[in-house]
Order: structure tokens, then sequence, then C-alpha cells
């Protein structure tokens, strides 16, 4: 039974009367605020971070490295700047580590313990045991730690015993060969670490797919800005030099620009205009492609005003632009046709829920990791979309979504999955049919605190 099973709470979501227009303020980015957290936890300094994402997936990191020894002083009138105290003795042993269903947490937070003074357990929530772990503790038997598993060889529970020395006295860095085709997350945690190992790192990945670029590159520009050097001479070769890492004072995180897909796709299934303030112009946030593939569904874009540039990626802007993204439509949709989502696969929940209204076929692949993901996304997308009387396939690799007219299509009591953006799917889907309830919304709290609130002001208007 899914943990969405059990939750019985059923949320009616709210059909699209009239044109949107609306200006929706997004909380900040998971993967920017989990990576800084990491980043300042390995600094020497304390570090001051501004626009912290607090939801569930925040939340348990923060409870992670407290238990590493981390402490956090939260501003005392605003609860997303928090100071973040890294251990002055190096990381606590002999304790636990609970990940409830981040991936984050449970990719990025045991590579830490190869610092540790004693064995750390880590356990989540069960949905979690499902989840791919096997390459990066593999990547850290590799420099020496031993992993023992509870249950299943390569998922969570386990427990990890640091080694006892770490490095290989030769000077020269620490090679690690990795199969990083089900998460990216797996070469990220071991990036993240990598400048604390005693003579660097050198990181392979062995297999032939790599999802999600761009978080990778992300870690790469984080882990640079705080005072490292990574180099990825070739795709699936890094090379991490060994450094002190220490972040800047004070760091800013952008707004979580997956999370602004559900209301940016509002726009076009119901038709009208949303604005999202401070959108970066330049980002490593699988999130700035999203423009591009709006455009291809056939939305109008404006950044600051002015017609977002397709061709150059925005380098129109100065590198800190950040303006009002304006995404409008008339509610005429076009199909995508073959579209490659393997570098911002989070983001296909809510492309798939614009596809559902289009008209023509989106066939999206790349994407067969997605079966990893909080639950099995391609499976659960096919189910819901053909619940509520539309048309998707599961492909082996991806999911396609045929035409189907909207007086077809009937309302439903959508299951969520204990997956956060299959619950901002459905409501993305009740935009435009009539009837559908929503089962256990409150699972978006992984990484929106509020999207209900949310959701019914973007309908308000405000
Ligand atoms: O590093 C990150 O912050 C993330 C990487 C991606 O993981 P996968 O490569 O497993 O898709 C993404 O889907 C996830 O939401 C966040
Ligand atoms: C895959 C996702 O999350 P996680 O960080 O738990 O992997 C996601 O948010 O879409």
């Amino acid at each position: 039974m899914s943990m969405s099973e059990q939750n019985t709470t059923i949320w009616k979501a709210p059909v699209a009367t009239a044109p949107i227009d609306a200006t929706v303020t997004i909380p900040g980015s998971k993967s920017l605020s989990n990576r800084f957290l990491i980043l300042a936890a390995l600094s020497r300094k304390p570090v001051r971070i501004e626009g912290l994402l607090r939801s569930r997936d925040t939340e348990l990191m923060m409870g992670a490295l407290k238990a590493l020894g981390v402490a956090f002083q939260e501003d005392a009138t605003e609860p997303t700047t928090v100071t973040v105290i890294p251990p002055a003795e190096g990381f606590t042993g002999n304790t636990e580590v609970f990940c409830g269903l981040a991936g984050t947490v449970m990719r990025f937070v045991p590579p830490l313990t190869l610092f540790a003074k004693g064995p750390v357990r880590f356990d989540g929530d069960e949905q979690a045991y499902a989840r791919p772990m096997g390459p990066v503790l593999e990547g850290m038997r590799q420099l020496g730690a031993r992993i023992e598993f509870e249950g299943e060889e390569g998922h969570l529970p386990f427990t990890v015993t640091p080694p006892v020395q770490l490095g290989n006295l030769k000077g020269k860095p620490q090679k690690v060969r990795i199969d990083s085709s089900a998460s990216s997350q797996f070469i990220s945690g071991l990036l993240l670490i990598g400048s604390r190992l005693p003579d660097g790192l050198i990181l392979e990945h062995t297999g032939v797919q790599l999802p999600s670029m761009p978080h990778i590159r992300m870690t790469m520009e984080d882990v640079d800005a705080a005072g490292g050097h990574i180099e990825m001479p070739q795709r699936g070769r890094w090379i991490v030099d060994h450094a002190e890492l220490q972040m800047a004072a004070h760091v800013v995180v952008e707004p979580d620009l997956s999370n602004a897909a559900p209301f940016l796709g509002a726009a076009l299934i119901a038709s009208g205009s949303v604005r999202i303030p401070n959108w970066p112009a330049h980002t490593t946030q699988p999130g700035g492609f999203l423009p591009h593939i709006l455009h291809r569904f056939g939305a109008s874009i404006t950044l600051g005003g002015e017609p977002f540039n397709e061709v150059n990626d925005c380098e129109c802007f100065p590198d800190d632009y950040n303006g009002i993204l304006e995404v409008s439509s008339d509610g005429v949709i076009e199909g995508l046709g073959e579209c490659d989502l393997s570098a911002i696969g989070e983001i296909t929940p809510s492309i798939a829920a614009i596809a559902v209204f289009a008209n023509a076929p989106s066939v999206l692949v790349g994407i067969g990791h997605l079966r990893g993901h909080e639950t099995n996304r391609l499976e659960a997308l096919a189910t819901e979309i053909n619940r509520v009387g539309s048309d998707a396939q599961e492909e082996a690799e991806g999911l396609s979504i045929a035409p189907v007219a909207r007086d077809l299509m009937h309302g439903a009591v959508m299951e969520t999955y204990a997956d956060h953006r299959m619950a901002t799917f459905a409501a993305m889907l009740g935009l435009a049919i009539d009837g559908i309830e929503v089962t256990n919304v409150e699972t978006t709290r992984k990484t929106i605190p509020d999207f209900v609130g949310m959701w019914n002001g973007m309908l308000r208007g405000k």
C-alpha cells in the first residue's frame, strides 16, 4: 500500500472558470537549498542563507546535518533566512539520519559520513526503500567505507562505517568509477565531498546514459563558488582538486523554477497570463529550459518585458539579471512531437499535464530513470492520464500522450502516490476537467510549503 492510499484526504481541484491573470511568487529551489546546506556544512565559518526553501526535503536535510553536528540559527522574523554553523570538530558519528523520500538527502548526506567519527545509520520512508542507492554507496566503498544493508542490497536502510584512513597516501587523487544512469544524484553526492578528500577525486561514470546534466553542472558551479575546483574534461569524467571549501558569508537561493512549472502551465491549460518574479536569466536549474518548452507548446514568453530570446538563451541579459517571466497563451496548445527530457526529467509531470490538452501527440523520451523517482512516474502518469479518459502509453524510455477532445475527459479521484509532482500534475488537469479530486495533496509539502494556498491565490488573480 502506498503512503497516499493510507492517507484518505481528498482535495477538490478547482476548475478555472476564466482566463488566469496572476503573479505567483515561488519559494526557494530545493536543489540549490540542499546543496547550499551541504556546502555550508563542509565550510569552516558560518554561512547565512537567504531564501532557503522550508519544506519537507529541506527540513530532512537540516535534521540530517544536525545529527552530524551542524547547528542552525533561524532569523527571528524570517524563517527562510538561516545561518549554518559547521561543526568545529568534524562530523559526529554513532548517530542516525532519516531521509524521508528525499533523493537529495539519501544521495548527498551518506558521502559526508566518510569524514564522520563513527558509523551512521540511514533510514527513510518505506516508499524510499525502492529508490536506487547502490552506485553512490559503491563509490563510497571504493573510497574505503563499509556499508551494511538491513534489507535489499543497494537500498535503504543501511549503515555506513567510515574508513579508518582516507586517501591512498601516494599523493594522487582517489579514483572512483560508478554507473550513474539511474540518477545524476550519485555523481553530485560524490562531487560535493571530493574537495575534502586528501588528494582530491577522479570520478568516472561507466554507464551509457547520464540523466539531469544541469543538476550535475549546478553541483560543479556551487562547489566552484565555495572555493573548490571541478573540471569535466569529457562527458562522464570529473576531476576534483583537493581544496578547503568556504562558501560566501551570505548567499541567496533562486526561486524553484521546476516548481514554477505547474503555475506557468496553468496559463496554457486555462489560457491567460502567469508572471513569476525573480526569474534568473542565467541559471543552472533545469527549469531554465521551461520557457523554451512552453514556447514549443505555443505560449508567448517575455522576460523583463523583452521577448524571451529562444536562440541565444538570453545572452542579452547580464549574468545576474532576474526579472519577471511572463507566460501567456490563448489556450491553443501545440503537441511537442518527440521531445527529449533527459536533462530536465523532474519537470516531466508538469509537461505531461500540458501535453494532455495539446492538439497533437507528444512523445516524451529519455526519461526511463523516472521509474526510480518518488514513485514509478512513467507508470503513474500513464495510469492517471488514462483514468480521466485521456490517452497515454508508457514506453520503454518514456511516455506518449495522444490528443483527446476536452469534453471526452471526465472527473475522477486521482491517486498521487506520495509524489509531490503527481499532486501538482492532478491539480493542473483539474483546471480544465470538472470533478477532479486529488488524494493526499499535502504530499506537495515535499518541496512547496503551501501549494493549495498558492494555487487558489493564482485562480483568484492575486
Ligand atoms: O540533484 C538534484 O537536486 C536533483 C537531480 C535530479 O535527480 P535525477 O537525476 O535522479 O532525476 C532531479 O530529478 C531531482 O529532483 C533533483
Ligand atoms: C525526483 C525528485 O526529487 P528527489 O530530489 O527526491 O529525487 C523531484 O523532486 O522531482
